[in-house]
């Protein structure tokens, strides 16, 4: 723990991916040091600051001044804030945006914010004149662990989560911790699913940390907090490294999607957030594979405990089964028909498995028996720490 107070000025963890490769730095108090950091990467001429609402009251301002006195020209593009953003039609309003202030080839694009702003921006500068670079400045926990990192981008259909996206790599994803501070408690929580799930797909001591440090990273204590947002950018950095789209050992990072991303389609992404509905994804997905014969109650049992530690969703909402199953099939692990599912055989071992329709039909009764319906929390709830 101590190591972590010194490596607090500075931490660079390298994502190896040939001539895609880029530096994840992480630094309290990078977002004022933008302009330096750009040019760093040889960036030269227009940046499109990619924000939402929320960010732009808190950060654009002083972005937009750091990069215009480093010599860019700046053009901010401001989206409403949340899911329901994340859509096509929010693309052709960035594109607009980027022919009428006649950005190149060579222009940036600088994505602040969560993960919706990442998403949306990486999938825009993957398509603008066939291709243009851009930078991550994640500011949700959501995206400072997982969604800067990795080059999954794209947006929401009505029908499914991530339907419509490209993989492109970022040249930097730059972090600023200290952003974290402006976070609303809700979305802080919701980002500790995903930290979660790094535990158990791939570092079994990292579970134990965060179960021994849960009421430490509450409080947003800042050394707690440096160690698992670095923590979790190494395992994304290094299971990314190694299959960068997907065909094999990158699926464990769907580990709780296959229920979550149900989840949220289901309630037309104005219900359960993204890490709400990972969290339950994650404890359901793992009672599905304990009735498959695939882990021990214990795991399941560890699990939910954590979850509900950390003041995440535990609790299946009211969905039918027809049609949790008929939104699982939009999932993009689906093939030949088949679902397929990541589910844990310890914490800190997963594996992808099909799922056989009939058995987890018989499985989602059981769980309809032993537990009472949650009354409409697919379509949402509020909370404050
Ligand atoms: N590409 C990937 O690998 C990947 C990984 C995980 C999640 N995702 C996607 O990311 C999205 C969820 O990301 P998210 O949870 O960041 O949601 P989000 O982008 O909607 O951000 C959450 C909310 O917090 C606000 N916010 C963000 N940072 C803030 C800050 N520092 N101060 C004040 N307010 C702030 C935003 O304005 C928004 O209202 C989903 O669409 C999910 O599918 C993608
Ligand atoms: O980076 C990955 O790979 C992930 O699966 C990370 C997930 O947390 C993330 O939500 C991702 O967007 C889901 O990917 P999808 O391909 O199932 O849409
Ligand atoms: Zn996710």
């Amino acid at each position: 723990m101590e190591k972590d107070k010194t490596d607090m000025a500075q931490q660079t963890i390298h994502v190896a991916l040939g001539t895609r490769s880029y530096d994840i730095r992480i630094r309290r108090g990078l977002v004022n040091d933008l302009g330096v950091e750009l040019t760093r990467l040889r960036r030269t001429g227009k940046v499109g600051v990619i924000t939402d609402r929320h960010l732009a009251g808190h950060y654009l301002k002083p972005v937009m001044r750091v990069l215009k006195a480093a010599g860019f020209t700046v053009t901010p593009i401001i989206l409403p804030p949340g899911e329901q953003t994340k859509t096509l039609r929010s693309i052709a309003k960035v594109m607009d945006a980027l022919v009428d202030a006649r950005f190149e080839r060579s222009s940036t694009l600088l994505a602040l914010g969560g993960g919706v702003v990442g998403d949306l921006t990486g999938f825009a500068a993957a398509i603008y004149q066939r291709g243009i670079p851009f930078v991550q400045v994640p500011t949700s926990l959501v995206a400072q662990v997982d969604s800067s990192v990795g080059g999954k981008t794209g947006v929401d259909h009505p029908k499914g989560k991530n339907l419509i996206g490209a993989f492109n790599q970022p040249k930097a994803v730059l972090i600023d911790p200290a952003t974290l501070h402006t976070l609303p408690p809700r979305e802080w929580v919701a980002g500790l699913a995903e930290v979660i799930k790094y535990g158990v797909i791939a570092d079994a001591p990292f579970f134990e940390y965060l179960e021994q440090h849960m009421a430490r990273i509450l409080t947003l204590d800042d050394v707690v907090v440096a160690h698992i947002v670095r923590r979790s950018c190494e395992i994304k950095a290094e299971v990314v490294s190694e299959d960068e789209r997907e065909a094999d050992r990158r699926r464990i990072l769907n580990f709780g999607h296959t229920i979550g991303h149900a989840l949220e389609s289901l309630g037309g992404y104005k219900g359960l957030i993204h890490g709400e509905a990972v969290a339950v994804g994650m404890v359901y997905e793992a009672d599905l594979a304990r009735h498959l014969g695939y882990c021990g109650q214990e795991v399941v049992d560890r699990l939910r405990r954590l979850v509900e530690a950390s003041g995440l969703p535990a609790r299946m909402p009211d969905v039918t089964f027809q049609d949790l199953w008929s939104a699982m099939q939009q999932d993009k692990k689906v093939s030949a028909g088949t679902v397929y599912c990541v589910v844990p055989e310890s914490i800190g071992a997963v594996r992808v498995v099909a799922l056989p329709q009939q058995e987890t039909r018989a499985w989602f009764a059981t769980v309809r028996r032993r537990e009472p319906r949650v009354r409409s929390a697919v379509a949402g709830r509020r909370r404050v720490r």
